[in-house]
């Protein structure tokens, strides 16, 4: 396997009280280079406590070591876009996990089990740690892009959506070993930690990366929606995980996300006025955002017919 160092950005700068512009400027250069190259990068000194990140990830390894009866007992109440609480991947599935998903609490579908204790309070506390990670690194993209710093935030204020997913993959078998296929996220930036186990891996020049786990490192992903605003200028990464034998892995992931109702299309900084043609069709994010559920929820028998974001594609 090819080894690359990803891009690990300390991203610092943005976050002590100091003005230190030329710090910003040279984040910013690596940021928008990764995001061009790659679509993939890390950051440290991202702000969020090294120990939160691992008590975190202690509390989704003491849920998942629940009984199935426990973990049932959280399984997600209809009526919510995206199903929050535990699901276990279908067999039919070519993803071999199960997870749990949360999201923000004034959503009212959230559901809490009672084993661990505190499980509300540490991801209550770690939601929020990401929001405000997710509105600075918005900030940074839209500059990279060129754009005022507000451009993503004014284009979408609405936090609702976002949702924070911790995952427990099986371990592989001896005919399989894949945990999530191949795929890019739907959403605008996500954020990944695994555990010491490892196994994620990004897609560059036709070769897989696996990305080695970091205790105080935050994987960051572009997502579709930035991929379709920028017609391409920023790419969204394609990704998967893959299961070691005789172990299981536990991650978790944040989608810094869009609302439902938003319209997305490429910007006109990026078609019209530079006179160039558009990538993608416009889309109202909650319809792409229900044909991925389903690709989770309810997988096609072929692979193939799992949609992308290539399914709002116009070829030119
Ligand atoms: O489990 C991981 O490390 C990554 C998960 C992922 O790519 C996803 O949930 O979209
Ligand atoms: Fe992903």
């Amino acid at each position: 396997m090819a080894s690359f160092d990803i891009p690990t950005i300390d991203v610092s700068p943005f976050l002590i009280s100091e003005e230190d512009e030329d710090g910003k400027k040279k984040v910013m250069e690596r940021i928008r280079e990764a995001c061009v190259k790659y679509g993939f990068f890390q950051i440290e000194n991202h702000g969020i406590p090294l120990e939160l990140l691992t008590r975190t990830m202690d509390l989704y390894k003491t849920f998942f070591a629940c009984s199935d009866e426990d973990k049932l007992l959280v399984s997600p109440k209809s009526g919510s876009s995206i199903p929050a609480g535990y699901l276990k991947s279908p067999q039919n599935s070519a993803e071999k996990n199960e997870h749990f998903v949360f999201l923000p609490s004034s959503s009212g579908f959230n559901v809490y089990p009672n084993n661990p204790p505190h499980f509300k309070q540490v991801l209550e506390e770690m939601f929020s740690h990401f929001t405000k990670l997710g509105m600075l690194l918005e900030s940074i993209i839209s500059e990279c892009l060129g754009l005022p710093p507000n451009t993503l935030a004014k284009f979408n204020d609405d936090r609702s959506w976002d949702f924070l997913i911790g995952l427990h993959y099986f371990p592989a078998t001896e005919a399989e070993d894949n945990g999530k296929s191949a795929h890019e996220d739907g959403n605008c930036i996500t954020f990944v930690y695994q555990d010491e186990v490892g196994g994620f891996q990004v897609h560059k020049d036709g070769q897989w990366i696996p990305i080695a786990p970091s205790k105080d490192k935050l994987v960051v992903n572009i997502g579709d929606i930035i991929q379709v605003l920028s017609n391409n200028k920023f790419k969204s990464a394609t990704h998967r995980v893959v299961r070691p034998k005789g172990k299981s892995r536990y991650s978790y992931a944040f989608f810094y996300n869009l609302q439902g109702d938003k319209w997305v299309e490429p910007l006109p900084q990026f078609t019209e006025e530079i006179g160039e043609s558009p990538n993608y069709r416009g889309f109202l994010f909650k319809e792409y955002a229900q044909l991925r559920v389903k690709n989770r929820t309810h997988p096609p028998t072929r692979p193939e017919d799992l949609i992308h974001i290539t399914h709002y594609s116009i070829s030119n």
